[in-house]
C-alpha cells in the first residue's frame, strides 16, 4: 500500500502522520543508498573472485578452498559481534556468495562461463 495516507485515499492526513511518513521517506533515502552500495560492493568483489576463478582454473586448483573459507567466517562472525550483528547471519550472507562464487569457479574451469560476466 502506498503512503499518501495510512487510513485510505479520502482520509486527510494529521501533521502526526506527516511527520511519520517524512522520517519513514528519509531512512527509506538512506537504505536505498546503502542498497546501492552493496551491489556495487558485491560487483567489485565478484570481478576480484572472477579473477581468482581464472587463476585457479589455469592452475589446475580445486573451486574451493574449505580452509580459506573456516578463517573468513571466523573473521567475519568476529567483525560482526563488534558491530552489534547477528554472526549467524554473517557467516550465512558469507556462504551464500562463496557458494555462488564456487559455481562461477566451476564453471570457469570446464568453460562453461558466460564470457565477460560476473553473472549468475
Ligand atoms: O580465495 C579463494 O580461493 C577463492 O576462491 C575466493 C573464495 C571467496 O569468495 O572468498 C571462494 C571460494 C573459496 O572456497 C574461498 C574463497
Amino acid at each position: 500500500m502506498a503512503l499518501d495516507s495510512p487510513l485510505g485515499a479520502d482520509s486527510p492526513l494529521s501533521s502526526t502522520d506527516r511527520d511519520a511518513i517524512d522520517e519513514l521517506t528519509g531512512i527509506r533515502q538512506s537504505i536505498d543508498n546503502i542498497d546501492a552500495a552493496l551491489v556495487h560492493l558485491l560487483a567489485e568483489r565478484f570481478k576480484f573472485t572472477q579473477s581468482v576463478g581464472h587463476l585457479k582454473a589455469a592452475a589446475g586448483m580445486p573451486a574451493s578452498d574449505p580452509e580459506r573459507e573456516r578463517v573468513q567466517i571466523q573473521r567475519l562472525r568476529q567483525l560482526a559481534e563488534e558491530s552489534r550483528l547477528d554472526p549467524a547471519f554473517a557467516e550465512k550472507f558469507l556462504n551464500f556468495i562463496v557458494g555462488e562464487v564456487i559455481h562461477h569457479h566451476e564453471r570457469i574451469a570446464n568453460g562453461t562461463e558466460p564470457s565477460g560476466s560476473g553473472r549468475a
